[in-house]
């Protein structure tokens, strides 16, 4: 396939495309009756179990994918990107994430240069000075010890640390490292994110790390500022030099706001922001509240993901038994396609039956929407087909008492439902059933179940269900999801799954011929709110009519500074009373 073809025009897209209506005429109640089909249908690899066999495909439709990812000639474009091309073309940047968890001694080159050694001198100098917060040889402007960290950081500055936090949060290991510390997020340019971010914490013993790939984005910039203004206050300015570092690829800027650079943890323009979080974004502010061997386990957990999708052929038949064997994350990238450009399906919803992944489907909501929400073909070809998914979830059991109605009897929303069999937080009651987690999992295991089959009317008839409420009782069943089962969640599986969406939502990008790294749809909304930002300025200190926007934008803002009219044009400093 030339660069320049749209996938939709090849072949094995037509063939797809004729297969939905075989696979219309099935039903996975009928599907999941063959268990032969149900045994090629899982994969296994490092522990961690995906079984697909309630997807509505046949094994015909899995050969017909993999002819869809030769034409999308996907493993070249893997391989491109593991090799440093600049396959973000509109930015013309690499696209490395991979080379943020490589091991020491792995070569991998972004524009000649092996680009190995500079990552690990940034983990290096992290694990260093998050070593001497930790033990307390780094103190505050008064001497005492920073136990606290807010990091502020938006979007891909954001989610993936917190992601990551929430779930190691509750990890025997992880909380055992980060006795008597904090850590905390503030994101929202608004000011209550930021009382509600200081609130109870003391500026003496509070390190703020400042997150921005660009340090130029607008909230991040001014909730750095507000907590300068926090820690000048209360502690005058020279402590802004003990208490404020950053994290960002622009040192330059980074040294302009007031932060010595040698307190600057670099990265790189081939790192995307929403692929950054094994980065020092992520890896500063999570070593400094759990140490850095902690964190370490979380990157090596991602690197042998990354591995197995370089080395391994995509597919192989085992002959001496019958088994199918491919690459679990390349495996979702193609159901995923299936799923919203053949089926139609445009939703997918991540359930994770784990607490612990409570902040994992807002982080992928980012990287898979911010990704693949595009609406042309790498070469701005508007494409014929929609591209990209919608993502949202909650953990199970919070879901089923929440949307899942929908989703068993409303639209269909393939899932992907994410168990785990250790749990972090093991509970027995005596006299119990069973474990709180057998409970927990119970759920995890009836509810792909309930919506593959579904209930149908006959079986309601012999239940004796009225019949004026047999239609409301019916399920249709046949709407599917994937299993993913991990053996716990420490950070190594936390590494794990993160590598296994990254990359999945990546093959979903190449076979639709996207490019999944760039981001211009955030821009538009960016520029009209600085032309409000200077309308709002203009009117309120020089009485200035608003003026360049329509009728309504106009009403609203008049609405909104009538009201707030007391607010005087020169305020002094002030910061949140809470
Ligand atoms: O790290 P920065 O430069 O502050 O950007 C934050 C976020 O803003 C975006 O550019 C747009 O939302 C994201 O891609 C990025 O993660």
């Amino acid at each position: 396939m030339s660069s320049s073809t749209l996938i939709s025009d090849t072949q094995p897209w037509k063939e797809l495309k004729d297969h939905v209506e075989d696979i219309k005429k099935s039903h996975l109640r009928d599907l999941l009756s063959n268990e032969e089909r149900s045994q090629s249908l899982m994969v296994e690899f490092d522990g961690i179990l995906l079984d697909y066999s309630r997807q509505q495909v046949t094994l015909e439709t899995r050969e017909k994918l993999f002819k869809l990812a030769e034409v999308a000639s996907l493993k070249q474009k893997i391989n491109q990107m593991y090799n440093g091309e600049h396959i973000n073309s509109t930015e013309n940047r690499a696209v490395l994430h991979v080379a943020l968890r490589a091991s020491r001694d792995a070569v991998i080159q972004s524009d000649g240069k092996n680009v190995v050694p500079d990552v690990w001198n940034v983990l290096d100098k992290i694990k260093e000075f998050s070593e001497r917060v930790r033990s307390g040889s780094w103190v505050g402007a008064t001497g005492k010890e920073l136990k606290d960290v807010v990091a502020i950081g938006i979007g891909g500055s954001f989610l993936g640390p917190l992601f990551v936090h929430t779930a190691l949060q509750t990890d025997p290991e992880a909380i055992e490292s980060a006795r008597g510390r904090q850590l905390r997020f503030l994101a929202n340019v608004d000011p209550i994110d930021v009382a509600k971010t200081i609130t109870g914490l003391n500026p003496e013993t509070t390190l703020v790390v400042v997150v921005s790939k660009t340090f130029t984005t607008a909230e991040t910039m001014l909730n750095a500022r507000t907590l300068r203004e926090w820690i000048i206050a209360a502690l005058g300015p020279s402590a802004v030099a003990k208490h404020m570092v950053a994290v960002s690829t622009n040192l330059a800027l980074v040294e302009k706001f007031g932060i010595d650079p040698n307190n600057a943890f670099a990265f790189w323009d081939w790192v995307g922001g929403r692929y950054s979080v094994c980065s020092a974004v992520g890896v500063f502010p999570l070593s400094l509240q759990y140490g850095f061997s902690v964190v370490e386990k979380f990157l090596k957990g991602a690197s042998s993901i990354d591995q197995h999708m370089y080395s391994e052929p995509f597919e192989r038949n085992i002959p001496v038994r019958p088994t199918f064997v491919c690459v679990l994350q390349v495996l979702l990238g193609l159901l995923s396609v299936w799923n919203v450009s053949f089926l139609g399906y445009p939703a997918r919803a991540i359930l994770p039956y784990t607490q612990a992944l409570e902040k994992f489907a807002p982080h992928i909501q980012q990287v898979s929407m911010e990704s693949n929400g595009k609406g042309v073909s790498i070469d701005g070809t508007p494409l014929p087909f929609e591209a990209g998914e919608i993502d949202f979830g909650e953990p199970g059991t919070n879901g089923q008492h929440s949307f899942y109605q929908l989703i068993h009897q409303g639209r269909v929303i393939p899932c992907d439902f994410i168990g785990v069999v250790k749990s972090q937080q093991p509970v027995y009651l005596k006299g119990e059933v069973v474990s709180n987690h057998d409970e927990l999992m119970s759920n995890f295991f009836a509810q792909p179940d309930a919506l593959a089959y579904g209930k149908t009317p006959e079986q309601l008839q012999k239940e004796n269900v009225p019949p004026h409420l047999v239609s409301h009782k019916t399920f249709s069943g046949n709407r599917p999801s994937v299993s993913l089962l991990l053996p716990s969640l420490n950070a190594y599986n936390v590494g794990q799954l993160l590598a296994i969406y990254e990359h999945r939502i990546a093959v979903e990008g190449f076979i639709w011929g996207i490019n999944s790294f760039d981001q211009w749809g955030v821009e538009l909304g960016k520029s009209l709110a600085t032309q409000v930002r200077k309308q709002l300025n203009a009117s309120r200190t020089k009485g200035e009519p608003i003026q360049g926007f329509n009728f309504s934008t106009t009403a609203m803002i008049t609405r909104y500074l009538q009201a707030s009219s007391d607010i005087p044009a020169d305020p002094p400093t002030s910061l949140p009373q809470i």
